[in-house]
């Protein structure tokens, strides 16, 4: 369960109107002259009926009224479109900022966190959001104007009246803000439960091949119902609160207009109250009634809006990935790297179950290691970590105690069963976790001293699922390297033996891939990965069985094209066919998350029974 964020209040909403100030003068003065020209018309009407009751010239009246009127209407539409405006700029605002946010948080987060839930935070929380401004926080303030206007004049008139009136009000409002605590948390709910629906939605969407080879369609349409019922029972809750609001309201108002009418009727037949005047006050009734029944409806927007609010800052509150840019321990060694880079891996643990140590935060903000804590071989300084994050103990650590070199411009592969730690160790290369203990180098130099942008423009990495993104091959072509030209792009399109793919229609490279790049095959789209990092042209390649969905042919191929990239960089790859990485300068063979042999492929063979069998298991040697 995630934990519960700390409610929003309105003054924690204020910030978002940063930057609209000047809008929003204009529109309260908008709604200041519109609220003035209602509470005008009243009296223009108490004139004309006392004026023609008095047999007195009324036309004067007549005209101003229409005047009043017409203007109103303008000056009111003038307000709702620049509030309903205002409000579509501050959505975008929040909208920029939490896509920023999502987009720089640590992969940790996204192990944990539901894809389509944090979507429906971005749709539907920051509509809601909207709705604070529009019918909530501007529909309030011109309420209690108005409201305050018609209380005078209705005081004015007939103080016993007003009385009657005020205790009805005061009855129903008690029993609104009462429920306003419950519609708030129910809400929220709401939200969440939509949240949920979305992330169900989106699993079932984004897995939907594997969902109908499995015949799973009616399982899956259940789990989504299951959700979905919960959106809808959670909706049903906050609809009994909303509707509980009107009649309460209602019951009073009416009451109050039946006593007036009688009270006021019972006056003007003494001759204690003039037509004109209870006419009068019976529309300043109306303009009471109309300001709390919007008043009360804006409450309950608020209310959402906040719950809304509470979703967005449970992301915003998150800790992004570290910008270490502030800080680097030293300039980034540009000559070298340009030449490959050496890295170190030093008696590096890592567990995935250290829910506070993935992001780098602690690198900075760690408690200091006391002196009886055991001691690291590497130092913090170098590490980046604080000392005493040992590895899960519940369960066994994903890496322990890893220590290998990789020197500049040679090629590396790492080797091992299934599940022994390869592809975390490439996470941590990247930086998408931090070490429990022990630390990485690259050129010396410790990787949290390295700030992150810097150390990624220094690495390419080629995926395990070599994900493509939906859009043209160009674009994931150019993800790493915006500004090559169609010329490069074709270049590597021809390394990777993927120029027929820019040639398969009209469209060359501005080919639509697909959702999900769906519409290439698994070497494909392997392939795509591999151009993409020989385009991004970086001193460090990382990749992560990147010849495991090809042919033989087009394996060669890569093999080919790896080699004349491996010249002038540092190239680790990780693979299961020992065959393809049998000439590489050394191979790490992992098990268990430990390190059970270093050297080449005739050492190996020589040296470690683990490589030897297998080896022997893929027919590159005899059983022993
Ligand atoms: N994001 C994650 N969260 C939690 N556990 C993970 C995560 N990724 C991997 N693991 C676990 O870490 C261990 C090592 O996984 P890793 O992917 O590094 O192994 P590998 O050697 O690359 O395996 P393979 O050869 O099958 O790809 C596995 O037990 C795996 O279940």
């Amino acid at each position: 369960m995630q934990p519960t964020a700390p409610r929003a209040t309105l003054r924690e909403f204020f910030p978002y109107l940063r930057g609209h100030v000047r809008v929003l003068v204009l529109v309260a003065v908008v709604s200041l002259v519109s609220t003035g020209l209602s509470i005008a018309q009243p009296l223009m009407v108490q004139q004309l009926v006392n004026a023609v009751s008095a047999s007195r010239p009324a036309t004067i009246f007549v005209w101003l009224l229409v005047a009043v009127t017409l203007s109103g209407a303008v000056f009111g539409a003038a307000q709702s479109y620049l509030l309903q405006r205002t409000a579509e700029s501050v959505v975008l605002g929040v909208r920029r900022s939490l896509v920023g946010q999502l987009l720089a948080l640590p992969v940790r987060e996204f192990d944990r966190r539901r894809v389509g839930d944090l979507i429906s935070r971005v749709g539907s929380d920051t509509t809601l959001m909207r709705s604070v401004i529009t019918s909530g926080l501007f529909e309030i303030v011109s309420s209690v104007l108005m409201f305050c206007a018609a209380v005078v004049l209705m005081v004015l008139i007939d103080p016993l009246l007003f009385g009657i009136t005020l205790t009805a009000v005061l009855v129903g409002a008690g029993g609104v803000v009462f429920l306003g605590r419950l519609i708030r948390k129910r809400s929220r709910d709401v939200q969440d439960a939509v949240g949920s629906m979305t992330a169900a939605v989106e699993r079932g969407l984004s897995g939907i091949r594997t969902i109908k080879a499995s015949v799973a369609e009616q399982r899956e349409a259940a789990v989504i119902d299951v959700e979905a019922t919960r959106a809808y029972d959670a909706g049903i809750a906050m609809a009994r609160l909303q509707a509980a609001v009107q009649p309460i309201m209602s019951i009073c108002i009416q009451g109050a207009f039946i006593v007036v009418l009688t009270v006021g009727g019972i006056q003007v037949a003494a001759g204690e109250l003039l037509l004109g005047d209870l006419i009068a006050f019976i529309l300043y009734l109306f303009l009471l009634v109309m300001p709390i029944g919007s008043a009360m409806s804006a409450f309950v927007q608020i209310q959402s809006g906040l719950a809304a609010l509470d979703r967005i800052q449970e992301i915003a509150r998150l800790d992004p990935e570290r910008a270490d840019e502030e800080r680097p321990e030293r300039p980034a060694p540009a000559t070298r790297a340009a030449h490959g880079s050496s890295i170190e891996l030093r008696d590096v643990s890592f567990s995935y179950g250290d829910d506070d140590g993935g992001n780098g935060a602690d690198a900075a903000d760690g408690p200091p290691a006391s002196a009886d804590q055991p001691r690291s071989p590497v130092s913090p300084a170098v590490t980046g970590t604080s000392e005493g994050h040992g590895p899960d103990d519940a369960g066994r650590p994903v890496l322990d105690g890893v220590s290998f070199t990789v020197p500049a411009r040679s090629r590396t592969a790492l080797v091992g069963p299934s599940g022994a730690g390869k592809s975390t160790v490439l996470a941590l290369l990247e930086r998408f976790y931090e070490p429990t203990s022990g630390g990485i180098l690259l050129d010396g130099v410790a990787l949290p001293g390295i700030p992150r942008s810097d150390l990624r423009s220094r690495i390419g990495l080629v995926e395990q699922e070599a994900p493509v993104l939906s859009g043209t091959l160009a674009d994931n072509l150019r993800l790493a390297a915006p500004h090559a030209t169609d010329d490069d792009l074709r270049r590597v399109l021809a390394a990777v033996g993927l120029d027929a793919l820019g040639d398969r229609s009209d469209d060359g490279l501005d080919l639509n891939l697909g959702e999900d790049g769906i519409r290439l095959s698994g070497g494909q789209r392997q392939r795509l990965a591999w151009a993409r990092v020989i385009l991004a042209d970086r001193p460090v390649l990382l990749m992560d069985e990147p010849t495991s969905a090809v042919d033989s042919r087009t394996e060669q191929l890569l093999q080919q094209t790896l080699g004349e990239a491996s010249r002038n960089r540092t190239v680790v790859v990780v693979a299961h066919r020992l065959s393809t990485v049998a000439d590489f300068d050394q191979i790490v063979v992992l098990d268990q998350g430990r390190v059970a042999a270093v050297g080449t492929h005739d050492e190996l063979l020589e040296s470690s029974d683990l490589y030897r069998d297998m080896a022997a298991r893929q027919r590159l040697v005899a059983h022993a």
